[in-house]
Protein backbone atom coordinates (compact mmCIF):
# COMPACT_ATOMS: atom_id res chain seq x y z
CA UNK A 1 0.00 0.00 0.00
CA UNK A 2 1.23 3.67 -0.85
CA UNK A 3 2.32 5.54 2.50
CA UNK A 4 0.01 8.26 2.51
CA UNK A 5 1.94 11.80 3.29
CA UNK A 6 1.01 13.18 6.52
CA UNK A 7 1.61 16.18 8.75
CA UNK A 8 1.33 16.41 12.02
CA UNK A 9 1.51 18.39 15.23
CA UNK A 10 0.08 19.24 18.58
CA UNK A 11 -3.11 20.65 16.95
CA UNK A 12 -3.21 19.12 13.42
CA UNK A 13 -3.11 16.43 11.43
CA UNK A 14 -2.83 16.52 7.83
CA UNK A 15 -3.34 13.70 5.06
CA UNK A 16 -2.23 16.04 2.01
CA UNK A 17 -3.08 12.75 -0.26
CA UNK A 18 -6.36 12.30 1.02
CA UNK A 19 -7.76 15.58 1.00
CA UNK A 20 -8.58 15.41 4.16
CA UNK A 21 -7.76 16.88 7.96
CA UNK A 22 -8.07 16.76 11.43
CA UNK A 23 -8.16 18.98 14.02
CA UNK A 24 -7.62 18.58 18.12
CA UNK A 25 -10.77 19.68 19.29
CA UNK A 26 -9.54 22.20 21.98
CA UNK A 27 -13.37 22.77 23.82
CA UNK A 28 -12.07 18.94 25.03
CA UNK A 29 -9.20 20.22 27.15
CA UNK A 30 -8.08 19.18 29.20
CA UNK A 31 -10.54 16.00 29.84
CA UNK A 32 -10.09 14.62 26.83
CA UNK A 33 -7.57 14.15 23.23
CA UNK A 34 -10.75 14.36 20.67
CA UNK A 35 -9.51 14.58 17.15
CA UNK A 36 -12.47 16.02 14.81
CA UNK A 37 -11.91 15.14 10.98
CA UNK A 38 -12.36 17.98 7.97
CA UNK A 39 -13.55 16.49 4.82
CA UNK A 40 -14.94 20.01 3.83
CA UNK A 41 -14.56 23.60 4.03
CA UNK A 42 -17.68 23.76 6.25
CA UNK A 43 -16.25 20.80 8.73
CA UNK A 44 -13.34 23.85 9.17
CA UNK A 45 -15.80 26.70 8.98
CA UNK A 46 -17.61 24.92 12.04
CA UNK A 47 -14.13 24.12 13.89
CA UNK A 48 -13.23 27.95 13.69
CA UNK A 49 -16.60 29.32 14.92
CA UNK A 50 -17.66 26.60 17.59
CA UNK A 51 -13.12 27.31 19.04
CA UNK A 52 -12.94 23.69 18.68
CA UNK A 53 -9.44 25.80 16.88
CA UNK A 54 -8.59 28.92 18.41
CA UNK A 55 -5.83 31.31 18.58
CA UNK A 56 -5.26 33.42 15.62
CA UNK A 57 -2.31 31.69 13.57
CA UNK A 58 -4.12 28.14 13.96
CA UNK A 59 -7.21 29.77 12.77
CA UNK A 60 -5.24 31.27 9.72
CA UNK A 61 -3.96 27.32 9.25
CA UNK A 62 -6.99 25.81 9.70
CA UNK A 63 -8.95 28.13 7.38
CA UNK A 64 -6.34 27.73 4.36
CA UNK A 65 -6.60 24.04 4.89
CA UNK A 66 -10.45 24.40 4.56
CA UNK A 67 -9.97 25.81 1.06
CA UNK A 68 -7.58 23.36 0.28
CA UNK A 69 -10.03 20.73 0.83
CA UNK A 70 -12.58 22.66 -0.40
CA UNK A 71 -10.65 22.81 -3.95
CA UNK A 72 -9.45 19.42 -3.90
CA UNK A 73 -13.06 17.85 -3.37
CA UNK A 74 -14.54 20.08 -6.26
CA UNK A 75 -16.22 22.41 -3.97
CA UNK A 76 -16.86 26.16 -4.79
CA UNK A 77 -13.55 27.21 -4.11
CA UNK A 78 -14.88 31.09 -4.14
CA UNK A 79 -17.94 30.00 -1.52
CA UNK A 80 -15.64 28.21 0.45
CA UNK A 81 -13.35 31.36 0.58
CA UNK A 82 -16.48 33.41 1.79
CA UNK A 83 -17.59 31.25 3.89
CA UNK A 84 -13.98 30.88 6.01
CA UNK A 85 -13.83 34.43 5.90
CA UNK A 86 -16.64 35.12 7.94
CA UNK A 87 -15.88 33.09 10.43
CA UNK A 88 -14.58 35.08 13.35
CA UNK A 89 -13.89 39.04 12.81
CA UNK A 90 -10.87 39.74 15.11
CA UNK A 91 -8.11 37.71 14.28
CA UNK A 92 -6.01 39.13 11.21
CA UNK A 93 -4.18 35.53 10.48
CA UNK A 94 -7.33 34.45 8.92
CA UNK A 95 -7.92 37.15 6.76
CA UNK A 96 -3.99 36.65 5.73
CA UNK A 97 -4.54 33.24 5.30
CA UNK A 98 -7.51 33.30 2.53
CA UNK A 99 -5.79 35.81 1.39
CA UNK A 100 -3.26 33.87 -0.11
CA UNK A 101 -5.68 30.68 -0.49
CA UNK A 102 -7.45 32.67 -3.02
CA UNK A 103 -4.36 34.41 -5.13
CA UNK A 104 -2.51 30.49 -5.25
CA UNK A 105 -1.91 28.92 -8.10
CA UNK A 106 -2.09 25.55 -6.63
CA UNK A 107 -3.69 25.46 -3.31
CA UNK A 108 -2.31 22.38 -1.39
CA UNK A 109 2.04 23.67 -2.27
CA UNK A 110 0.15 27.38 -0.31
CA UNK A 111 -1.33 25.14 2.39
CA UNK A 112 1.60 23.55 3.24
CA UNK A 113 3.51 26.78 2.71
CA UNK A 114 1.42 28.48 5.02
CA UNK A 115 1.67 25.82 7.98
CA UNK A 116 5.32 25.12 7.77
CA UNK A 117 6.02 28.83 7.91
CA UNK A 118 3.64 29.25 10.46
CA UNK A 119 6.52 26.63 12.68
CA UNK A 120 9.41 28.30 11.50
CA UNK A 121 8.17 31.69 12.41
CA UNK A 122 7.34 30.88 15.68
CA UNK A 123 10.81 29.58 16.52
CA UNK A 124 12.55 32.67 15.23
CA UNK A 125 10.46 35.08 17.40
CA UNK A 126 10.94 32.89 20.33
CA UNK A 127 14.17 32.63 20.28
CA UNK A 128 14.56 36.85 19.68
CA UNK A 129 12.07 37.23 22.52
CA UNK A 130 13.96 34.58 24.89
CA UNK A 131 17.02 37.30 24.91
CA UNK A 132 14.88 39.26 26.75
CA UNK A 133 14.48 37.37 29.32
CA UNK A 134 16.57 36.91 32.95
CA UNK A 135 18.08 33.48 32.97
CA UNK A 136 15.97 32.73 36.02
CA UNK A 137 12.19 34.81 35.92
CA UNK A 138 8.60 34.08 36.12
CA UNK A 139 6.62 35.06 32.85
CA UNK A 140 2.91 35.80 33.31
CA UNK A 141 0.56 35.52 30.49
CA UNK A 142 -3.03 35.61 29.74
CA UNK A 143 -4.93 33.09 27.61
CA UNK A 144 -3.10 30.32 25.49
CA UNK A 145 -0.68 31.59 22.97
CA UNK A 146 0.94 28.52 22.82
CA UNK A 147 1.37 25.58 20.39
CA UNK A 148 -2.08 25.39 20.76
CA UNK A 149 -2.50 28.87 19.35
CA UNK A 150 -0.23 28.19 16.47
CA UNK A 151 0.45 25.19 14.19
CA UNK A 152 3.13 24.38 16.94
CA UNK A 153 5.50 25.83 19.18
CA UNK A 154 3.43 29.16 20.19
CA UNK A 155 4.17 32.96 19.96
CA UNK A 156 4.10 34.42 24.16
CA UNK A 157 4.71 30.46 24.92
CA UNK A 158 7.01 30.32 21.98
CA UNK A 159 9.40 32.48 23.96
CA UNK A 160 9.21 30.72 27.04
CA UNK A 161 10.13 27.04 25.21
CA UNK A 162 12.71 28.62 23.17
CA UNK A 163 14.48 30.19 26.61
CA UNK A 164 13.60 26.78 28.33
CA UNK A 165 14.96 24.60 25.58
CA UNK A 166 17.12 26.66 23.58
CA UNK A 167 18.55 29.02 26.02
CA UNK A 168 18.46 26.68 29.27
CA UNK A 169 17.34 29.60 31.07
CA UNK A 170 14.84 28.65 34.04
CA UNK A 171 11.30 29.86 33.40
CA UNK A 172 8.15 29.59 35.16
CA UNK A 173 4.92 30.75 34.16
CA UNK A 174 1.82 32.38 36.09
CA UNK A 175 -0.78 31.65 33.66
CA UNK A 176 -4.53 33.34 34.32
CA UNK A 177 -7.57 31.83 33.72
CA UNK A 178 -8.73 33.53 31.11
CA UNK A 179 -12.60 33.61 32.05
CA UNK A 180 -14.88 33.39 30.47
CA UNK A 181 -13.61 30.40 27.94
CA UNK A 182 -10.57 29.85 29.98
CA UNK A 183 -8.19 29.20 27.94
CA UNK A 184 -5.39 29.90 30.10
CA UNK A 185 -6.14 27.31 32.94
CA UNK A 186 -7.35 24.47 30.31
CA UNK A 187 -4.93 25.22 27.56
CA UNK A 188 -1.67 26.66 28.91
CA UNK A 189 -1.41 24.74 31.89
CA UNK A 190 -2.06 21.81 29.67
CA UNK A 191 0.53 22.50 27.12
CA UNK A 192 2.84 23.61 29.53
CA UNK A 193 2.74 20.74 31.91
CA UNK A 194 3.00 18.27 29.14
CA UNK A 195 6.33 19.65 28.45
CA UNK A 196 7.74 19.95 32.40
CA UNK A 197 7.72 23.81 32.01
CA UNK A 198 6.40 24.60 35.75
CA UNK A 199 3.12 26.94 35.44
CA UNK A 200 1.19 28.40 38.44
CA UNK A 201 -2.65 28.84 37.72
CA UNK A 202 -4.31 32.15 39.21
CA UNK A 203 -7.53 33.21 38.87
CA UNK A 204 -7.92 36.81 36.61
CA UNK A 205 -8.79 39.11 39.64
CA UNK A 206 -5.25 37.74 41.25
CA UNK A 207 -3.01 39.83 38.44
CA UNK A 208 -2.80 42.89 40.49
CA UNK A 209 -1.94 40.78 43.86
CA UNK A 210 0.79 38.82 41.81
CA UNK A 211 2.01 42.12 40.17
CA UNK A 212 1.87 44.33 43.39
CA UNK A 213 3.86 41.31 45.37
CA UNK A 214 6.71 41.32 42.85
CA UNK A 215 6.74 37.72 41.99
CA UNK A 216 6.73 38.70 37.80
CA UNK A 217 9.65 39.45 35.77
CA UNK A 218 8.18 40.15 32.62
CA UNK A 219 4.86 40.00 31.32
CA UNK A 220 4.49 37.91 27.36
CA UNK A 221 1.41 37.53 25.38
CA UNK A 222 0.17 36.53 21.87
CA UNK A 223 -2.18 39.18 19.60
CA UNK A 224 -4.89 38.95 17.27
CA UNK A 225 -4.17 41.64 15.61
CA UNK A 226 -1.59 44.67 15.08
CA UNK A 227 -2.64 48.03 13.96
CA UNK A 228 -0.12 50.21 12.28
CA UNK A 229 -0.40 52.38 14.99
CA UNK A 230 1.10 49.57 17.31
CA UNK A 231 -2.23 48.85 19.36
CA UNK A 232 -2.90 45.60 19.79
CA UNK A 233 -6.12 43.13 19.83
CA UNK A 234 -5.89 40.20 22.01
CA UNK A 235 -8.10 38.08 24.48
CA UNK A 236 -10.43 40.35 27.04
CA UNK A 237 -8.57 41.18 29.79
CA UNK A 238 -5.05 42.13 28.24
CA UNK A 239 -5.65 45.61 28.30
CA UNK A 240 -6.22 45.74 32.30
CA UNK A 241 -2.90 43.74 32.67
CA UNK A 242 -0.98 46.27 30.69
CA UNK A 243 -2.73 49.49 33.10
CA UNK A 244 -1.13 47.44 36.29
CA UNK A 245 2.19 46.30 34.64
CA UNK A 246 2.73 50.38 33.97
CA UNK A 247 1.68 50.74 37.73
CA UNK A 248 3.82 47.96 38.85
CA UNK A 249 6.88 48.72 36.07
CA UNK A 250 7.11 44.99 34.63
CA UNK A 251 7.78 45.16 31.51
CA UNK A 252 5.00 44.11 28.76
CA UNK A 253 5.66 42.53 25.64
CA UNK A 254 3.60 40.92 22.73
CA UNK A 255 4.97 38.29 20.81
CA UNK A 256 3.35 37.70 17.19
CA UNK A 257 4.51 36.89 13.46
CA UNK A 258 4.20 39.81 10.80
CA UNK A 259 1.05 38.29 9.67
CA UNK A 260 -0.82 39.57 13.05
CA UNK A 261 -0.09 42.70 11.56
CA UNK A 262 -2.88 43.94 9.85
CA UNK A 263 -1.62 46.71 7.10
CA UNK A 264 -5.21 48.11 6.51
CA UNK A 265 -6.41 48.33 10.06
CA UNK A 266 -4.62 52.18 11.09
CA UNK A 267 -5.77 52.16 14.42
CA UNK A 268 -7.00 50.23 17.61
CA UNK A 269 -9.79 52.15 17.31
CA UNK A 270 -10.33 50.64 13.65
CA UNK A 271 -10.28 46.66 15.15
CA UNK A 272 -13.21 44.92 14.98
CA UNK A 273 -13.64 43.42 18.60
CA UNK A 274 -15.57 39.91 18.40
CA UNK A 275 -18.77 40.02 21.07
CA UNK A 276 -19.69 36.31 21.49
CA UNK A 277 -22.85 34.52 23.16
CA UNK A 278 -23.74 35.73 26.96
CA UNK A 279 -24.16 31.79 27.27
CA UNK A 280 -19.92 32.00 27.56
CA UNK A 281 -20.22 34.30 30.75
CA UNK A 282 -23.21 33.27 32.56
CA UNK A 283 -21.88 29.65 32.68
CA UNK A 284 -19.10 27.86 33.77
CA UNK A 285 -18.31 24.55 31.93
CA UNK A 286 -22.54 24.02 31.32
CA UNK A 287 -23.77 25.06 34.72
CA UNK A 288 -25.21 28.54 35.25
CA UNK A 289 -23.63 30.77 37.62
CA UNK A 290 -25.49 34.13 37.81
CA UNK A 291 -29.50 34.67 37.60
CA UNK A 292 -31.14 33.88 34.01
CA UNK A 293 -32.87 37.17 33.04
CA UNK A 294 -30.00 39.20 33.82
CA UNK A 295 -28.03 40.26 30.61
CA UNK A 296 -24.05 39.66 30.41
CA UNK A 297 -21.71 41.82 27.40
CA UNK A 298 -19.22 39.11 26.10
CA UNK A 299 -16.59 40.61 23.98
CA UNK A 300 -13.79 38.41 23.27
CA UNK A 301 -10.93 40.88 23.04
CA UNK A 302 -9.78 44.52 24.11
CA UNK A 303 -7.13 46.56 22.63
CA UNK A 304 -4.22 47.41 24.43
CA UNK A 305 -2.34 51.11 23.44
CA UNK A 306 0.99 51.16 22.25
CA UNK A 307 2.45 53.28 24.84
CA UNK A 308 1.43 50.56 27.03
CA UNK A 309 3.84 48.00 25.47
CA UNK A 310 7.20 47.77 26.06
CA UNK A 311 8.54 45.77 22.62
CA UNK A 312 6.73 43.38 20.31
CA UNK A 313 8.01 40.67 19.46
CA UNK A 314 7.88 39.07 15.55
CA UNK A 315 10.27 36.85 13.40
CA UNK A 316 11.61 40.12 12.28
CA UNK A 317 13.26 41.14 15.46
CA UNK A 318 11.86 42.81 18.43
CA UNK A 319 10.70 46.56 17.50
CA UNK A 320 8.72 49.31 19.44
CA UNK A 321 5.21 49.37 19.03
CA UNK A 322 5.41 52.41 16.79
CA UNK A 323 7.79 50.75 14.88
CA UNK A 324 5.44 48.04 13.18
CA UNK A 325 4.29 49.73 10.79
CA UNK A 326 7.91 49.34 8.94
CA UNK A 327 7.52 45.44 9.03
CA UNK A 328 4.58 45.12 6.67
C1 LIG B 1 -1.52 33.43 19.55
S1 LIG B 1 -3.18 33.70 19.31
C2 LIG B 1 -3.63 35.25 19.95
C3 LIG B 1 -3.75 35.28 21.38
O1 LIG B 1 -2.69 35.65 22.04
C4 LIG B 1 -4.65 34.40 22.08
O2 LIG B 1 -4.29 34.28 23.36
C5 LIG B 1 -6.04 34.81 21.87
O3 LIG B 1 -6.46 35.92 22.18
C6 LIG B 1 -6.84 33.80 21.20
O4 LIG B 1 -8.20 34.06 21.25
P1 LIG B 1 -9.23 32.88 20.98
O5 LIG B 1 -10.55 33.56 21.21
O6 LIG B 1 -8.93 31.80 21.95
O7 LIG B 1 -9.05 32.48 19.54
Amino acid sequence: MKPVSAFKTLTLRVYWDEARFEVLDQTELPDREVWRECTSYEDAAEAIENMRVRGAPLIGAVAALGAWVAYERDEDYGEAIERLRNTRPTARNLFWALERMEEAKNPRKEAERILREDVEVNRELGDHGAELLPDECTVLTHCNAGALACVDWGTALGVVRSAVFNMSKEVEVIATETRPVQQGARLTCWELSRDGIPVTLIADTAVGYVLASGKVDAIIVGADRIALDGSVANKIGTYQIAVLADRHDVPFYVAAPTSTIDPETETGEDIPIEHRSEDEVKNVRGVRVAPEDVPALNPAFDVTPPELIDAIITEKGVVEPQEVADLV
